[in-house]
């Protein structure tokens, strides 16, 4: 049992955690969630002794961690999976820490079966995949065999094969009995996990309570009406219309209204009195991640805004222009549709950008180009739509620990 009192923590005049009381009970998997910044990690050190709390306190089965005996044998953490020292092999990381804890050395090869890292045991750390890094920081906190365990973001990294393999691995450890307090920012992936959820905002304290209520509380249903775009005054018609009957109406961005409170056919049957013509009338639950976020949105820290382009050609996204029709071989010809066609493959274009999301600006020089390669193929036109941007770069790591 984990257990929050009051627990405040501040670094100079920012408060990291404030008041914050909860418990986290065995035989089940707690979800801890909040937006980024908002104090997880700190509570989760705090839990572990690493940083002393400005007021209140954290308690681990009844003791602060560092009056625990023998921590590692109580307290299994998974914190930072990259602080491992990258010159030792798997094996030998774990045989240190268990040698530091009076645990034997025949754990650290059970360990190693549990998280699937026997075949590269003897292999340095430094050449691990990120999900590779993750299974070996959960074999580490195995290692003591504790009755309590704190994941911080463990399916960071993880493949969908990895994330199931820890959604289970987390079910049965709370299964035997064990407290299991697991940080996320996904609330999808805490819905499949948690039986309960603790989260927080800001440092604070936004929800306590079971998964089961959480979605209850949360999942309300409700409908996507849409009215003809070419009438925007119908839309404000059927609005007042839906309001008057006691029916929630909220704008989306494209254009449709999210309405609650009304069933279906009653919103047919009253858009049908006033003369609105429906082009959708759909059913739709909100989905817990859309619930997160509700509760959340007052509390994040860290926004994006739209990007103005300023001095940009709108309609320029991705970095290719497309050459007038037929001047390129084996460019179908549509005339400035986007997204249907892409450059040859190894003829690079004038007015390429290597790198998606770098416009080409007509009648300027491209800060980006690549020199012509062929020198008969002709300038990209002003105002010409885009091609598809280049593949993305990013590939995930492969999982060769199984
Ligand atoms: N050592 C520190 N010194 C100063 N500020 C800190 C320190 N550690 C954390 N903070 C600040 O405290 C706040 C909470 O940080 P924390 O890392 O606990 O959040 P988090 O919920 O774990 O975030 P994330 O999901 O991004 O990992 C942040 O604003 C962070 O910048």
């Amino acid at each position: 049992m984990i257990e929050a009192f009051g627990l405040t923590k501040r670094y100079g005049a920012k408060t990291a955690v404030y008041n914050l009381t909860f418990q986290v009970k065995p035989g089940m998997v707690t979800g801890f969630l909040g937006p980024n910044g908002s104090g997880k990690s700190t509570t989760m050190r705090m839990i572990l002794g690493l940083d002393s709390p400005t007021e209140g306190i954290v308690t681990v089965n009844g003791l602060p961690y560092r009056r625990l005996d023998n921590a590692p044998r109580q307290v299994g953490a998974l914190l930072d999976a990259k602080a491992i020292h990258g010159g030792r092999s798997a094996y030998h990381h774990l045989l240190c820490l268990a040698q530091l804890s009076g645990i034997p050395a025949r754990r650290v090869h059970e360990v190693l079966g549990v998280v699937g890292l026997q075949d590269v045991a003897r292999k340095r750390s430094q050449g691990f995949s990120l999900g590779m890094g993750q299974r070996l920081g959960i074999a580490a906190a195995l290692l003591g065999d504790p009755q309590v365990l704190l994941f911080d973001e463990p399916v960071n990294g993880l493949d969908p094969e990895g994330i199931l393999w820890i959604r289970n691995l987390m079910r049965r450890l709370a299964s035997e009995g064990r407290t299991v307090f697991v940080s996320s920012h996904l609330m999808s992936e805490m819905a499949l996990t948690a039986d309960h959820l603790i989260v927080i905002g800001r440092g604070q304290l936004m929800a306590d309570m079971s998964v089961k209520d959480f979605i209850a509380h949360n999942s309300a249903d409700f409908a996507l009406v849409r009215t003809p775009d070419t009438e925007p005054g119908q839309r404000e018609k059927l609005t007042a219309v839906l309001t008057g009957a006691g029916g929630a109406v909220r704008p989306e961005p494209d254009g449709a209204l999210r309405v609650a409170g009304l069933p279906l056919p009653r919103i047919s049957d009253l858009a049908h009195e006033a003369g609105v013509r429906l082009w959708e009338l759909s059913p739709h639950s909100a989905s817990l991640e859309e619930a997160y976020m509700r509760l959340t949105q007052g509390a994040v820290d860290y926004r994006s805004t739209e990007d103005p382009r300023s001095g940009f050609p709108a309609g320029a996204p991705a970095g290719y222009a497309v050459p007038p029709q037929g001047a390129l071989p084996g460019a179908p010809g549509v005339p400035g549709a986007p997204g249907t066609w892409a450059p040859p493959q190894g003829a690079p274009q004038p007015g390429y950008a290597p790198g998606p999301g770098r416009p080409v600006v007509p009648g300027q020089a491209n800060p980006y180009a690549v020199p012509p390669q062929q020198p008969s193929a002709p300038p990209a036109a002003p105002g010409d739509a885009a091609a598809p941007s280049p593949a993305d770069p990013t590939q995930r790591d492969s999982e060769d620990a199984r």
